[in-house]
């Protein structure tokens, strides 16, 4: 394809910077720009080794001393010949050497332009492709170590698995339809079944996965609910380990909440210091408490903050119901260096005893988050909407499917190729052609 190019680089005045370039000629091409200081032009050297030498700008004036390489079609990142400039990092000089290669023939690659190709010359399938962009993208640790596993191809050999199954099984559906007098193997009725099955597993484990990879892209929203002065602020500090938020030894401290995000173990949180919960009077303070509701009703996790130097109360009653709305619940006991008030410990003998002042308990918190939120599996997390839907619909039709096939076989076979359909726009496949493929290489019909 025509030769693209573009600074790779953030650009900002940095030690390094680099500059792509890819597609055919993209080797001389380069070579117009840089010039090895050995004298040979780097398209006659070997590929894929580096060479120190100079850029110049449009008028052959040197704008920076540096290094580069190229790639030959086949052995680099899009598929497509390529080079890579490492100038120094300066915003100017890159520019002059990007405009250098304008002039050589190049063009201004668009965004995702150069992964794209990789794409369509098959170095990577769809997901693949995704996950590049959510890892340059990710926010937390976790997101990043998630991405760069479905960059290698987690996910997307997952759904080409199923794919793959549901294609055996097409072809063979087909050859049997498409040419009734050929004395073709049968397809059981149990095979199908069982196939079906399996595919129905594999996209149901897919599928319930489907939410949690944009929860760990950010962190997981988590808010901290309780009564006034039940220590919540003092515990977001503890977590947080920083004096983020205001602490006071009087009730109805906090009013507007506050978001940190917090690292604890392999997840993170977006922790949400609230308005203790109870009947203001003043309105600030009542519009705070609206606000600790929303907050828990919106948030994944909702921390229970219970003073455990105090007896339960009618505030805490508040609190449990404002948290009980979280899509998940962690009940925690504060001030574990007080004396404790034992019937909170019965009401809740698993909540977690923690003192914000010593630190005690705070691993105990770091624990227990990690075994509500445990590393999904790449292979089977569903990073985005995009990738929900299709999967849904291959869900679907495969359910479909499999309730046709005791009645109407024709229906099944359409609906087995709408989930291939679905999976195949997962995977930036096409799915016709590869039945016909397949039927006529496996099947050896009309020999
Ligand atoms: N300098 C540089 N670093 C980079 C990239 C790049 O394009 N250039 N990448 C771009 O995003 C990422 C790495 N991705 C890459 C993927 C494949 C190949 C490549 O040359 N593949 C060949 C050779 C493989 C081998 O030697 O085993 C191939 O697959 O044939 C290079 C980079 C991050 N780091
Ligand atoms: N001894 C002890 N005191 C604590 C602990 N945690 C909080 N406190 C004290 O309890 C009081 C209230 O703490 P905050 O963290 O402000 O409580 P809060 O739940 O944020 O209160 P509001 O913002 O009013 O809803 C302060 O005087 C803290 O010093 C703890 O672990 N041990
Ligand atoms: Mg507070």
């Amino acid at each position: 394809m025509e030769p693209i190019a573009a600074i790779a680089t953030a650009l900002a005045p940095s030690a390094i910077g680099v500059i792509r370039v890819s597609g055919e000629g993209a080797a001389a091409l380069a070579s117009r720009v840089f010039s090895p200081a050995a004298g040979k032009p780097l398209d006659k050297c070997p590929p894929r080794t580096m060479h120190y030498g100079t850029m110049s700008d449009r008028r052959r004036r040197t704008v920076d001393r540096g290094m580069a390489v190229w790639f030959p079609a086949g052995r680099s990142y899009t598929g497509e010949e390529s080079a890579e400039l490492y100038c120094h990092g300066s915003p100017v000089a890159m520019g002059e050497v990007l405009e250098a290669l304008f002039e050589a023939g190049a063009r201004q690659a668009g965004p995702g332009e150069f992964t794209r190709r990789a794409f369509l010359n098959g170095r990577m399938d769809l997901t693949s492709a995704e996950a590049v962009m959510d890892l340059i993208d990710a926010e937390t640790a976790e997101a990043a170590r998630l991405a760069a596993s479905q960059s290698g191809g987690a996910l997307g050999r997952t759904a080409q698995a199923v794919y793959d199954g549901l294609l055996d099984l097409s072809a063979r559906f087909s050859a049997v339809v498409d040419y009734p007098d050929e004395d073709l193997e049968d397809v059981r009725p149990d095979e199908i079944r069982a196939a079906l099955d399996r595919a129905e597993e594999t996209l149901s484990a897919l599928l319930s996965t489907a939410g949690r990879g944009a929860v760990m892209r950010t962190g997981v929203p988590t808010a901290l609910i309780g009564r006034p002065n039940a220590g919540k602020s003092s515990l977001l500090n503890a977590l947080a380990g920083t004096e983020r938020v205001i602490v006071t030894a009087r009730p109805g401290t906090t009013r507007d909440t506050v978001e940190e995000p917090v690292r604890l173990g392999d997840v993170t949180l977006r922790l949400i210091d609230t308005a203790g919960i109870r009947d203001a009077e003043e309105e600030a303070e009542r519009l705070g408490v609206e606000r600790s509701r929303r907050a828990a009703a919106q948030a994944e996790l909702a921390i229970l903050v219970l003073d455990g130097s105090a007896p339960w109360s009618g505030e805490d009653e508040q609190a449990l119901e404002a948290a009980s709305a979280a899509k998940r619940l962690l009940v925690v006991r504060s001030k574990a260096d007080l004396p404790q008030e034992p019937g909170l410990a019965e009401r809740f003998p698993q909540a977690l005893s923690v003192s914000a002042k010593t630190g005690r308990g705070i691993e105990d918190i770091v624990r227990a988050v990690g075994g509500l939120f445990p590393s999904p599996e790449a292979a089977f997390t569903l990073t985005n909407q995009r990738q929900q839907d299709a999967v849904r619909r291959a869900l679907e039709a495969v359910k479909r499917s499999r309730q046709a096939l005791e009645l109407t076989p024709d229906a099944a076979l359409t609906d087995v190729e709408e989930a291939m359909a679905a999976l195949g726009e997962l995977l930036g496949a096409t799915p016709r052609e590869d039945i016909v493929e397949q039927v006529f290489a496996r099947f050896c019909v009309g020999k």
